[in-house]
């Protein structure tokens, strides 16, 4: 049985002073004009479910203009339990509490994976490399604590290299004990990577199929260590690593930056075997954006043994009819998900059935 997120009220928060909801087990729509706080509510699940949004906002920043202290609470059913999330924001810290106890932003994962899928996602194809990255770190940070860990560890790794990279003359001795730990880190974060990302390939190949079927798909993880693949071992990639990074020597002491690494990679796509970044068309980088989100969900479920929570904000306007009915289609039966829009017209009937519609400014169906 799936864990479900049940109610969310949120006091002080962004734009609202007070909201509540309860959430359906099946399909929520949040309908409300714009700048009303669809966004906003999403956001406030994204942070009791992942321990961050896809904002990034400071503690301030998600208290209400002129207020003090602002509150979210989310919670949960399943399993035979019941598990409370809550999100304080006070004096510019962010304090996340589960049943009561205070814990970490990590201590919000675990429970209910969420996927979002909001506009700012449809052209991930297209844009910088990080982008790419980012959409699988922050995948994965969700599913796995040594991921979470490896992605923060391997970021401050990189920092303080680029930080002794930047003085002169650059510090060899102490240089030379941060490639190690650039090395073994960033090997580790690797590891983690090819094996979600082959993972994700399984399962995108199929959901891309299911959206276009007469063309085929391909996904591939360019490294900047040199060529890995899923059945390169960790001390073969250690290797490589450190072959590249003694290679990029002077180049990085030009540059002041760390050249080489997980932080530099890439996932590149392909349609038919040709590069999706430079030859798919918009729709069909929809429709990878699409089967990237859905394979996620599947992913999720094949790791944790139950579905993740699906945020879609705002991305029903986006998405022709084909690919709405994809994603509808999708979510039919066990993936609670949670839709917001400015209008019921982009839902066929029998989804509007089904889902529980919810009109931000007050009135319930
Ligand atoms: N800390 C805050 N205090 C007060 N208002 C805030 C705060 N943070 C954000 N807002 C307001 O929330 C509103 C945006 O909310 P949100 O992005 O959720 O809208 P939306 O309903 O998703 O709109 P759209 O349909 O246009 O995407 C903006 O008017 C913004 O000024």
């Amino acid at each position: 049985m799936n864990v479900l997120a049940r109610t969310l009220s949120v006091h002080n928060y962004r734009s609202f002073k007070e909201f509540d909801v309860e959430l359906d087990p099946d399909i929520t729509i949040l309908i409300g004009r714009n700048a009303v706080g669809k966004t906003n509510l999403i956001e406030s699940v994204q942070l009791l479910t992942a321990g961050q949004s896809f904002r990034r906002p400071t503690s301030s920043q998600l208290v209400r203009n002129g207020e003090g202290t602002c509150r979210i609470d989310l919670s949960f059913t399943g399993e035979g339990r019941r598990v409370e999330h809550a999100l304080v924001c006070s004096e510019g810290k962010k304090s996340f509490f589960s049943n009561g106890k205070r814990t970490s932003a990590a201590g919000m994962r675990g429970l209910v994976p969420s996927i979002l899928f909001c506009p700012d996602h449809l052209d991930m194809i297209k844009r910088a490399a990080s982008h790419r990255r980012a959409a699988l770190d922050d995948f994965g940070i969700q599913l796995n604590d040594r991921y979470a860990h490896l992605v923060s560890s391997y970021a401050r790794v990189v920092e303080q290299r680029n930080s002794l990279l930047k003085e002169y003359p650059v510090p060899t001795d102490l240089l030379v004990a941060w490639d190690e730990a650039l090395i073994q880190t960033g090997a580790a974060l690797l590891s983690h990577r090819l094996s979600l990302l082959e993972r994700i390939r399984l399962r995108m190949v199929d959901a891309y199929r299911a959206i276009a079927p007469t063309e085929a798909l391909g996904l591939s993880y360019q490294s900047t260590v040199g060529e890995i693949d899923k059945s390169t071992s960790r001390a073969e990639i250690e290797e490589l690593f450190r072959g590249a990074l003694s290679r990029a020597a002077e180049d990085e002491r030009r540059r002041g930056i760390t050249v080489v690494g997980p932080h530099r990679d890439e996932i590149s796509f392909s349609i038919d075997g040709r590069e999706a970044r430079d030859f798919a068309s918009q729709g069909q980088q929809r429709s990878l954006v699409l089967a990237w989100k859905i394979a996620e969900a599947e992913v999720a479920s094949d790791i944790l043994g139950r579905y993740p929570m699906l945020l879609l904000d705002d991305v029903m306007s986006e998405l022709d009819a084909r690919r709405r009915e994809a994603i509808t289609g999708f979510v039919q039966g066990e993936i609670q998900t949670i839709i917001t829009t400015t209008n019921l017209g982009y839902f066929s009937n029998d989804v509007i059935d089904r889902a529980k519609v919810v009109h931000i400014d007050g009135e319930k169906k």
